[in-house]
């Protein structure tokens, strides 16, 4: 038998999701560029289902780009993401957006915002009326959303961004760094409101993340990423119980991960 193990194949396959994971999207042989000067060349990953994924990696690596990409906001110039086999236009999506204020349909009242992805799909009136109920009461909201997007506080807003994201029972959500214009307690508060939905509804949820401890508090997996031309800089997978709080912040799990993950992450700044 030849002793000689050949690894010259291992950097060319598409990081894998372990086993015991089942990968929901695939993204095969992307390529993205911006005048000219490539983001992504020949891109590969698998991202798991019902899990929640954080992106993390150095400023400008094209977090933004990646989701934005995956979720049809922006196109890519080559290559194939696909969603359990299917196509995006096969998929339903929701996405909140880091800027609440833009994101909001601003002439329309909080009800009708949240409605609208409702209408989009031809949903009757009484079929609306009845999921806004439904998530009003899972999300336990006892403010008046027939009030304008301006009235609210901005924590109120990303809720009301979330709901409406969810509204059409999305496969995927994904959140392009949902705390980042909130101040502290809303971000608290908005974090346990995500776990909730989480642990509520199983969807897969992909989160672009500023803050490392955020994102290893919410992730099962944490996808690190490199320095443009960007490449999976490595995964890491957090198995912490849910509901996970403050107590998880200080196990010893946490902070290994935690660790482990800021490594890497100095390693490529650093190269
Ligand atoms: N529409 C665009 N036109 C030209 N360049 C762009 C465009 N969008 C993004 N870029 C560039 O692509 C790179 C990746 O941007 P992206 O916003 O995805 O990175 P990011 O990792 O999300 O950034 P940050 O850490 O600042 O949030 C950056 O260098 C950015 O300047």
């Amino acid at each position: 038998m030849n002793s000689v193990v050949d690894f010259s194949h291992v950097q060319h396959e598409p990081p894998a999701v372990p086993a015991a994971e089942r990968a929901h999207i695939t993204v095969r042989g992307l390529h993205k560029a911006f005048g000219g000067v490539p983001v992504y060349s020949d891109f590969n990953l698998d991202l798991p289902k019902g899990r929640v994924t954080c992106v993390f990696g150095p400023n400008g690596c094209g977090k933004s780009t990646l989701i934005n990409m995956i979720a049809g906001l922006i196109p890519h110039d080559a290559g194939d993401i696909l969603f359990d086999g299917k196509t995006l236009q096969q998929t339903t999506i929701g996405y909140v957006f880091q800027n609440y204020r833009e994101a909001l349909f601003p002439w329309m009242r909080a009800i009708d915002n949240i409605r609208y992805p409702l209408k989009l799909k031809g949903m009757s009136e009484a079929d609306c009326d009845a999921r806004v109920q439904e998530l009003i009461e899972s999300f336990d909201v006892r403010f008046d959303l027939n009030r304008y997007p301006y009235e609210f506080s901005g924590g109120q807003q990303q809720l009301i961004s979330i709901m409406r994201a969810l509204a059409p029972h999305p496969e995927v959500l994904f959140l392009d760094e949902p705390f980042s214009a909130l101040d502290y307690e809303m971000t608290l508060f908005i974090r346990e409101k995500l776990q909730e939905i989480f642990q509520a509804t199983g969807v897969t949820m992909i989160v672009v993340s500023h803050d490392l401890e955020e994102a290893v508090y919410l992730a099962n997996h944490i996808l690190l990423l490199t320095k443009r031309p960007t490449r999976v800089a490595d995964n890491v997978f957090f198995d912490a119980a849910r509901p996970r709080d403050l107590r998880t912040l200080s196990s010893d799990a946490f902070v290994r991960t935690k660790a482990r993950c800021l490594d890497i992450f100095q390693n490529e700044v650093r190269k």
